[in-house]
């Protein structure tokens, strides 16, 4: 015993990660799968994929390690994405609406000039953007046929991917979610800790639909036998940035978090009371254990790493992502080219879901390393962008100012020094980058009483790299005030 088995079930793969008793990776597994566009700016996911490569990936990594005693599962998941099923048979109604998905953009348009979004704020935390689940879940009330009167009939559940994975690893027997999903999806009074009657009836969502909502650490059900070879106790849930906050052991008041991966999530633990942001970043539960919740401001960017991936597979410039350094490095520094990757909209702190890219300063010198250059600085202005505003709504409270980073592009040494001199702070990357997983094989550990508690497992912590501030104020200055006035022409077209 005491091995954890970790579910990361994110927008591009599934993953399962087995720890082991001293919370190092033992075993491996992922898979990738299907995005579905079906049309412009919509975004799906099969949910027999997503479960399909979640219990391949779990056997893989189990079949590594057979001799591993595993004392709970994890779980943990790309968060607002949204699905909806038969309660008899398990199938879902529709595709999974993937949270990157702007379908319901107009919803979203009409609601606010109708005046809804500071009681959405209130509320919820968040805001009116189709981001979250709410709306999606209500477009699938609305245009799938015959699913508003079968959910009214108590015929059909709701779930984020924590729950529809909880729901299939316990044969239809558990219909739960953890508070820090539930509170991506506009439906959760985030303040009162519950589902909110007042957003159910504004967006038109049976509550019977809703699944009962936890703490992180908790009990879940147990997996059927038949799927996994052995019945093991399902003891922690969390949406994955919050994991990452978890696992990165922000657990002090001040203490954030940033992760690099398609898109980038930070995360500033505010503590027990949750404050309301002046500056367009949404409010959060960053975890919830005992029946407290710990609330955190986040900022989401939509484009982080995916602006890489772009280089690579649209104006293929590169072949691989790590080939953007040495590009960067050998760029023109006469030439300013900015790239605003506003390749669906642009997310916190601006929230405008029509404007799209724009590339800034080009000259006929403008080449591959000069675009490599913008698109990595683009991380680090966004960045920027994120943490001024938490900064003004944590003014005076204190708090360290050092950026804990990881995800997968936290790998770029370039990216990550160009963050600490852009926001004029050292970011500190971790040992473990596995840092998602591990939040959620933490909370599934310590449940289960074979992991360490929270002070203890926030000494496990240590830092493989401390990238430390190297530019001067001026041109540091003078470059933010470039890349802001490229917003600004941006969302102005
Ligand atoms: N060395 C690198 N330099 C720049 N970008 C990188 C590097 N390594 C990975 N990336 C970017 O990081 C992203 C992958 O991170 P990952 O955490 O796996 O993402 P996700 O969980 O969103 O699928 C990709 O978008 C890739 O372009
Ligand atoms: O699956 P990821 O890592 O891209 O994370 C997605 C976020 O949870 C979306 O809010």
């Amino acid at each position: 015993m005491g091995h954890v088995l970790a579910i990361d079930q994110g927008t591009t793969s599934s993953r399962a990660i087995l720890f082991d008793a001293d919370m190092h990776v033992a075993a491996v597994a992922q898979e990738e799968f299907a995005q579905h566009f079906p049309n412009s700016g919509w975004v799906e996911h099969d949910p027999e994929d997503l479960w399909s490569t979640t219990l391949a990936t779990c056997r893989a990594a189990m079949a590594q390690v057979p001799e591993a005693g595993i004392a709970a599962i994890g779980i943990t998941n790309q968060r607002e994405t949204t699905v909806v099923w038969d309660k008899v048979t398990g199938k879902a109604v529709y595709n999974a609406i993937v949270w990157q998905d702007r379908r319901t953009a107009e919803l979203c348009r009409s609601l606010r000039e109708a005046g809804h979004e500071a009681r959405v704020s209130e509320i919820t935390g968040l805001l009116l953007d189709p981001y979250f689940s709410g709306t999606k879940l209500a477009w699938i009330l609305d245009n799938v046929e015959g699913a508003r009167a079968r959910a009214e009939a108590g015929e059909l559940l709701f779930g984020t991917v924590d729950s529809f994975l909880i729901w299939r690893l316990t044969g239809g027997k558990v219909h739960a979610t953890d508070a820090t999903n539930a509170s991506r999806t506009i439906l959760y009074d985030i303040r009162k800790g519950g589902w909110s009657e007042e957003m159910c009836a504004l967006l038109r969502v049976p509550m019977t639909m809703l699944p009962e909502v936890r703490d992180c650490a908790a009990e879940y059900g147990h997996s059927e036998v038949d799927l996994l070879g052995t019945s093991l106790p399902i003891l922690g849930v969390a949406g994955d940035q919050q994991a990452a906050t978890v696992g990165q052991a922000c657990f002090a008041p001040g203490m954030m978090k940033s992760t690099y991966g398609t898109g980038c999530f930070a995360l500033l633990n505010t503590g027990p009371d949750p404050v309301a942001s002046q500056n367009r970043l949404l409010t959060t539960i960053a975890y919830q254990l005992d029946g407290q919740p710990t609330y955190a401001l986040e900022g989401s960017i939509f484009v982080a790493g995916a602006v890489v991936q772009w280089l690579r597979d649209g104006v293929k410039v590169i072949t691989r992502a790590e080939d953007t350094h040495a590009l960067a490095d050998a760029a023109d520094p006469g030439q300013d080219v900015i790239i605003v990757p506003a390749f669906t909209g642009l997310g916190a702190p601006y929230w405008n879901a029509e404007c799209r890219g724009a590339v800034y300063g080009l000259t006929r010198n403008t080449g591959a390393a000069e675009l490599a250059r913008a698109a990595l600085q683009s991380v680090g202005f966004q960045t920027r962008d994120l943490l001024e505003a938490m900064h003004a709504d944590w003014q005076g409270q204190g708090g360290q100012s050092v950026l804990r980073v990881d995800g997968g592009m936290s790998a770029s040494d370039w990216t990550m020094q160009f963050i600490a001199d852009i926001i004029g702070a050292p970011v500190d990357r971790p040992v473990v980058l596995e840092t998602t997983a591990l939040g959620a094989a933490w909370l599934a550990g310590m449940r289960a009483g074979v992991y360490p508690d929270m002070d203890a497992f926030g000494r496990e912590w240590h830092r493989d790299r401390r990238f430390e501030p190297r530019m001067d104020a001026d041109p540091r200055e003078a470059l933010y005030a470039r890349w802001k006035k490229a917003v600004a022409a941006t969302l102005s077209v």
